[in-house]
């Protein structure tokens, strides 16, 4: 396994490896090469006298992979000593798209052998490979040791490389594997994921039984789609059911009805499968939106936006400015699902809609206690929201009363889509 390693770190340098050691601030970035550099220190300011380990991820099959790192980290939370601090990492080929392989950095100050035990048996067992950092000489620099296990079970150190300060990339590492991993851009490859799945996730079966009879989706529609969108507790849900009243609508959703038994399933599995189950969701109701869209105008709760929006928040890691910038291929339009005539995504001051979820007092989904929890990422989800095209959102405000929102509302449909 290590040997394999070795063949992929073999081109090691034009690998870069990143560190969060602080979400706020820029990951440290380093190389590895034979000999030590002028430049300054790698890991000055941010490591003291504690061992350092790092762990990847590594299986050609990238279901494994996504279904083996989303676990690692509650099983090293589980299993290392709680001195050990667990940092996100990555190593990447910067400006390549999928090279990216995810994994972890561990700053470990406690005094036992315990993280070396534990990551010795992931060697031996788990698709990983295993590294850890010395920092010695007079000079106190730092060296990377690749471990490999040996027949009689113990843990051998092969050759050493020196760890160099690397540029920072123009794109930050978490944003060169959104596509096909945390974005699906076409029904096929989303499709595909499932498909893989079905030894794994026996109800991908299912899904992908109801997805085959999905109904066919026009480019055109004869009367207007309207698709609302927001964060949770923006009043989706109460201005659709408004609006199909007040224009003699169809009301649809994403995910439609049908996968509602499966929805909570997928909701725990890593990203990979998770957004590929979400994005067949779309599919499925743009079938239903096709149809539908035939006899009335239709109001959907839901769709792309959501999909993408959530997804590439997730998946971006670090400072709100390492979003993809606006005009990426990541905001683009999938060019095979049905493309509404209007998107409008409700916008609420965080308190109000704090106040509105506890009013409502239904049980918070992960996501939403991440949105409550975390002000970082709900940023980047309004600001993925607003950077999706094909077509792009508008934004209303949904702070008045429903009947006001209502209104405002129905003026801006009849006056872009003329009804
Ligand atoms: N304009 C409004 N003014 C005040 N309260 C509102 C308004 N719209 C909705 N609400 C209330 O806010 C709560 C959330 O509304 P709703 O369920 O429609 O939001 P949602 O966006 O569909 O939420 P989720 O996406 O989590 O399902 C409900 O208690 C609802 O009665
Ligand atoms: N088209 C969609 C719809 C939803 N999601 C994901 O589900 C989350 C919760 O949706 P609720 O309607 O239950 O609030 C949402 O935050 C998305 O992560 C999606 O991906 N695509």
């Amino acid at each position: 396994m290590a040997r394999r390693m070795m063949s992929r770190l073999g081109q090691w340098s034009s690998y870069v490896f990143a560190v969060d050691f602080d979400t706020n601030s820029d990951p440290i970035y380093f190389a590895l090469a034979s000999k030590q550099s002028e430049r300054p220190q790698v890991f000055r300011n941010v490591l003291a006298d504690e061992k350092c380990y790092s762990l990847h991820v590594q299986s050609d099959d990238k279901i494994e992979r996504a279904k083996f790192y989303g676990g690692l980290k509650k099983k090293l939370s589980k299993e290392l000593p709680p001195e050990c601090t667990i940092l996100e990492m990555s190593i990447f080929q910067p400006n390549v798209k999928d090279s990216v392989i995810k994994g972890y950095f561990l700053k470990d100050a406690s005094k036992s052998s315990a993280t070396e035990r534990v990551l010795g048996e992931l060697l031996r067992n788990d698709p990983v490979y295993v590294c850890s950092y010395l920092c010695g000489g007079e000079d106190r620099q730092w060296s990377q040791h690749l471990w490999s296990n040996t027949e009689d079970g113990w843990v051998e150190v092969l050759e050493k490389y020196c760890v160099v300060p690397a540029e920072k990339p123009v794109h930050h590492p978490s944003t060169l594997s959104i596509i096909n991993y945390d974005v699906f851009y076409s029904f096929e490859d989303a499709y595909k994921v499932l498909q893989q799945c079905v030894d794994i996730i026996p109800e991908s079966k299912a899904v992908l039984e109801l997805v085959d009879q999905r109904l066919e989706s026009k480019e055109k529609t004869d009367f207007p789609v309207i698709v609302i969108e927001g964060l949770d507790a923006t009043g989706k849900t109460t201005l659709t059911e408004s609006l199909t009243e007040a224009l003699g609508a169809t009301l649809l959703k994403s995910p439609p009805q049908c996968l509602s038994p499966w929805r909570a399933r997928f909701d725990t599995e890593p990203p990979l499968i998770r957004r590929a189950f979400y994005a067949l969701g779309n599919y499925l109701t743009a079938g239903q939106i096709g149809q539908e869209a035939r006899q009335a105008p239709v109001i959907v709760d839901r769709y792309w936006h959501s999909t993408a929006a959530y997804a590439i928040a997730t998946a971006v890691g670090g400072k709100l400015g390492n979003l993809p910038q606006a005009g990426s291929e990541v905001y683009g339009w999938p060019g095979d699902l049905l493309r509404p005539s209007l998107v409008l995504m409700l916008s609420l001051s965080s308190q109000e809609r704090m106040r509105r979820l506890q009013v409502r007092g239904q049980d918070k989904t992960m996501e939403e206690e991440e949105l409550e929890a975390n002000h970082l990422f709900r940023q980047k989800v309004e600001e993925a929201y607003q950077r999706i095209e094909g077509p792009a959102c508008i934004t209303v405000d949904a702070s008045p009363s429903p009947d006001q929102v209502l209104q405002q509302v129905l003026l801006l449909i009849r006056e872009k889509c003329h009804l």
